[in-house]
């Protein structure tokens, strides 16, 4: 499916209620697999989530997570620990180019038995679960904060507890830490200091129910919409002041680029403001890896220069996301430099109209560049891929007064 998008005025206002936050519902799926008596509330209905829940519910030997990375490294990690249970885990043809090795290596390091099927460091893998005895390892964290997570979430359900000796630069921080406040929530003591994680082995854990917070993510869309609109009140809910979610940066980020955030209970209402513009937006994202799309494409909006940088792990998500970025907003006249970690902007007066945006099998090029139709119309190139991580988009576009036309291929 290809959609058509424009929008007849650049001033608009609307409420939208974004789906439960994709990261915290995984997290907190493994955890309730380990421990059932964690009640969960405002699950994601996002397709990363979805696989992530049949997988666990599967008694099937062949378990395929799709596209989605979280599932793929959480559950490497869960099945590792399930003794008697023999599990292929499998995805699609980029999860199988989207490395696995630094977490496989760990994983043996504790006495896991888990076999490449095809390419030594990918998926598919073959995992014979274990009583894993041992309770210290080391990992090596610049690539990917999953694989710290995916050992942290497995961690107390270990005899020993485990501790977690971080080898290098640790990227997307936040996500860890997320991870050691669920823990922590669940009735789980832990520490993260320095490059050392510990882990206790759960207690008695209580009952417990988590009302997961809703997409941080996925509300970048919405500021961005904001940003480029004339006037607009976004209002969306639910949210908190204190979020779990490192990409709530994303409000202070926006508001250097025009959008006022106000939290009013569990809700967040996004308004046009004043702003001085800056001349060149300059950003470490190395926190927050997942918005560099969103902040790119708005900046090539409004017209704006931008530096971004600690982009490392952009290469190794869904598509190689610096280079997408390149090749889309180069179509429609920009100017776009990256290197192995980083992106620099240098935006066009008048954008191109009609251009076809490929989304490359990627949720957020297809989230991230929608917002530009209020710019300029376009089209977005196999817009169902938004269901990896938000499957309403489309529908709340429209209820905010897009105009989204379903259009055949080609
Ligand atoms: O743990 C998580 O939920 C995630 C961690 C990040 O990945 P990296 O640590 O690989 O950057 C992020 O990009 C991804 O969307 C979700
Ligand atoms: C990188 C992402 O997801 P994952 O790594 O879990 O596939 C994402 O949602 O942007």
């Amino acid at each position: 499916m290809n959609v058509q998008l424009s929008f007849s005025s650049e001033a608009f206002s609307g409420a939208v209620k974004v789906t439960g936050s994709k990261s915290e519902s995984n997290r907190l799926l493994i955890l309730q697999a380990l421990f059932p008596q964690i009640k969960l509330a405002n699950l994601s209905n996002s397709d990363d989530t979805r696989v992530l829940q049949s997988a666990l519910a599967s008694k099937e030997e062949v378990i395929d997570i799709h596209h989605a990375g979280t599932a793929m490294r959480f559950l490497t990690a869960y099945f590792a620990t399930k003794e008697g249970r023999e599990v292929v885990l499998t995805g699609s043809e980029r999860m199988q180019e989207r490395p696995v090795k630094i977490l496989v290596e760990a994983l043996r390091q504790l006495g896991a038995d888990i076999q490449y099927l095809k390419n030594e460091g990918f998926p598919p893998l073959k995992i014979v679960g274990q009583k894993l005895q041992k309770s210290e390892v080391t990992v090596q964290s610049n690539i990917s904060s999953q694989y710290i997570s995916a050992l942290m979430l497995i961690a107390p359900s270990l005899p020993h507890g485990l501790q977690i000796n971080l080898d290098g630069k640790v990227t997307s921080v936040p996500y860890i830490e997320m991870t050691l406040r669920f823990l922590s929530d669940c009735g789980i003591n832990g520490s993260f200091e320095n490059d050392r994680i510990v882990i206790e082995p759960a207690g008695n854990i209580p009952q417990k129910e988590v009302l997961i917070e809703s997409d941080w993510s996925s509300a970048s869309y919405f500021y961005s919409l904001v940003a480029l609109s004339e006037e607009a009140t976004v209002t969306i809910s639910s949210y908190k002041e204190d979020s779990y979610q490192g990409d709530q940066v994303v409000a202070g980020i926006y508001k250097q680029l025009g959008v006022q955030t106000i939290y009013e209970n569990d809700i967040l209402h996004l308004k046009k403001c004043d702003f001085k513009r800056p001349r060149n937006l300059v950003l470490d994202l190395s926190n927050s890896p997942d918005l560099a799309q969103t902040i790119a494409v708005t900046c090539l909006g409004l017209g704006i220069k931008c530096d971004l940088t600690g982009l490392h792990t952009l290469r190794i998500k869904e598509t190689d996301r610096l280079q997408a970025l390149k090749t889309e907003i180069e179509k429609l006249g920009g100017q776009v430099d990256i290197t192995a970690d980083s992106l620099h902007l240098i935006p066009v007066e008048n954008l191109k109209a009609g251009i076809k945006i490929a989304t490359y099998k990627d949720h957020r090029m297809a989230l991230a560049f929608a917002p530009l139709a209020l710019k300029v119309p376009l089209e977005i190139e196999e817009a169902e891929v938004v269901s990896k991580s938000f499957p309403g988009f489309w529908n709340d576009l429209e209820n905010l007064g897009f105009s989204v036309i379903n259009i055949s291929k080609g």
